[in-house]
């Protein structure tokens, strides 16, 4: 005890002093030897009394701090002093206590000189008892196993381990060791905390991540909302195709052709690609050729010279290729642009230059282009009202958005989706009945997602009450199900597989005659056009498709 440079003191519960060292006495600037408590300053007396009171109390006593702990001893208890004389050491000693992971500390041998308060809690034994002892013994009176001590000494570096306690815990353990100025081990210490409470922490984080996704979620919504900016949403395996291109082709500078009818997301996908790719720093300027006149689109595209034309800006103005260095233009119904026009534009995509209206100098510019249109190119390119080498300019990669009539995985998360989003901007909570769902599902959607997301508004402003029933559906969607459950007339009974054939024939070669295109043959039978041209392959070794084949 005379070694230690604390002071120590150990008292009987009536204030008699039982031992202490030289330290306590020097640290107390006292005479010793002391034999009571009532020989010391009385704001000490005082903090011996409320430790015993409380089992702990701390005091400043000039420069140095006190630490009384009521130790019990079977039927009686004694009260020990502990005297600092180093305030940082104390205040070590504070954090280690409060600390949330138990704490404990060993020397290079794993003999014990530190524990933290919580030690009591998972081994069951006091500090007091802990103190001195070596891990291995502890180990092997199973007070805690496996010991993670040698294997520290072993790796020389941070390990961890499950360990068992006596007590019955199980305990995350994590041994780091610290070294000396010649690199051997000179402590070890470990850290201890509860699997059960790693476990309950957990589950809180995945608690807290779930709320935070939550809020994203509304976050970006309400950003949406305010910004006019669309999320885009999809489940079907075609569109995952096609968004799976899309992020193939968006971190690339190639133009990207995209097909599709009327409201199938062509704009939605355009603003994705460039959204995705390197260039979202910069705007995507968006332009509907079909909009804009003919004698306009030219100067709006590549602007003009001052007094270029009647009526033109005296300073000249800059079109969009230019307005969109650096970012992306977005060409709408591309189909649309004069033949003029289409020549200019061919230039400008080989040479990444061009010329304004009424100028001779040569603008180069670094736009990305994306184009879209709802026609059919290849037959425009066939009767010669679109230009064979812009197509292949613009159709580098191509993309097909499919009509929602043939990815009807899509239907009921696209109307979750807007119902959320309206729901959101009328502060309202509609929802959409069952059966609803199913007349969705069957509808064919010649408009698309617009025509959908126009309906879910318009049924969500309308019906009466939270739920949106079949009462609220307009009558042609209603219709169109009988239409479909009327069907065919069965007049005669034949064998199913002939009768199937049959039906087959007759429609694969109606529509040939109708549209003479697989494309749109496979459009109106809401098949793929591949699925057709096998058809067309089986039925033509006979009969009308025969003829018109050869005719064509
Ligand atoms: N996958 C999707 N997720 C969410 N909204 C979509 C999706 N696809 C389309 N929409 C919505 O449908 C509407 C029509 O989309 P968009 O204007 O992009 O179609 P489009 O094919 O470019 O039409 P058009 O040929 O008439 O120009 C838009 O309001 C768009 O936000």
């Amino acid at each position: 005890m005379n070694d230690s440079s604390f002071g120590s003191t150990v008292f009987s519960k009536e204030g008699h002093v039982l031992c202490h060292n030289d330290a306590a006495a020097d640290l107390l600037s006292m005479e010793g030897p002391f034999t009571n408590i009532n020989q010391m300053p009385d704001d000490v007396q005082n903090t011996f009394f409320k430790c015993s009171l409380e089992g702990g109390a701390d005091h400043s006593f000039g420069a140095v701090r006190l630490h009384f702990q009521r130790v019990e001893k079977q039927k009686e208890y004694r009260v020990l002093l502990i005297v600092y004389n180093d305030p940082h050491y104390f205040e070590l000693e504070q954090i280690i206590n409060q600390s949330f992971d138990e704490i404990l500390v060993t020397d290079g041998d794993g003999v014990i000189t530190k524990v933290s308060k919580k030690c009591e809690e998972l081994y069951g034994l006091s500090e007091e008892v802990l103190i001195g002892q070596k891990t291995a013994d502890l180990a092997n009176r199973h007070v805690f196993t496996p010991s993670l001590t040698p294997v520290v000494q072993k790796e020389k570096k941070k390990v961890s381990c499950i360990q068992g306690t006596r007590t019955g815990k199980r305990l995350y353990v994590i041994g780091n060791p610290i070294f000396d100025d010649d690199g051997e081990i000179y402590r070890i210490v470990f850290n201890s905390r509860e699997v059960s409470e790693i476990e309950m922490l957990e589950s809180r984080l995945q608690q807290t991540e779930n709320l935070l996704n939550q809020y994203r979620t509304e976050l970006r919504q309400l950003r949406q909302l305010v910004s006019g900016e669309k999320e885009v949403v999809y489940q079907s395996n075609e569109m995952k195709e096609v968004f799976q291109l899309a992020a193939k082709v968006a971190p690339v500078d190639s133009t990207v052709l995209i097909a599709g009818e009327t409201g199938v997301g062509k704009g939605v996908m355009a603003r994705y690609i460039h959204q995705e790719g390197n260039r979202n720093n910069n705007k995507i300027i968006e332009i509907n050729c079909g909009a804009i006149p003919e004698n306009l689109i030219e100067s709006e595209l590549f602007g003009y010279e001052k007094g270029a034309f009647t009526g033109a800006n005296k300073a000249g103005k800059k079109g969009v290729i230019e307005l969109a260095d650096g970012g992306t233009l977005f060409l709408d119904e591309v189909a649309d642009l004069s033949l003029n026009v289409q020549v200019k534009l061919l230039q400008f995509l080989q040479d990444s230059c061009f010329r304004r209206v009424g100028g001779n100098e040569p603008i180069h510019v670094n736009t990305r282009i994306i184009a879209a249109t709802n026609q059919d190119l290849p037959q425009l390119v066939k009767e010669k009202k679109f230009r064979e080498d812009l197509f292949y300019r613009l159709n580098v990669v191509p993309m097909m958005i499919p009509p929602l009539r043939h990815r009807k995985d899509d239907i009921a998360v696209l109307v979750d989706h807007f119902l959320t989003q309206l729901n959101l901007k009328y502060q309202m909570n509609k929802r959409i009945s069952d059966d609803v769902y199913q007349y969705l599902l069957r509808y064919h959607w010649p408009g698309n997602v617009r025509e959908l997301e126009n309906l879910i508004e318009r049924l969500v402003v309308t019906c009466e009450g939270s739920k949106v029933t079949i009462e609220g559906l307009p009558t042609y969607l209603i219709d169109y199900k009988s239409h479909i459950q009327e069907g065919i007339v069965v007049k005669d009974i034949i064998p199913l597989k002939q009768a199937v054939e049959d039906l087959e024939r007759q429609l694969v070669t109606q529509a040939y005659l109708k549209y003479k295109n697989t494309y749109k043959c496979a459009e109106a039978l809401q098949v793929n056009q591949s699925t057709v041209v096998r058809k067309i392959k089986k039925y033509a070794k006979h009969g009308k498709l025969k003829n018109l084949l050869t005719e064509n």
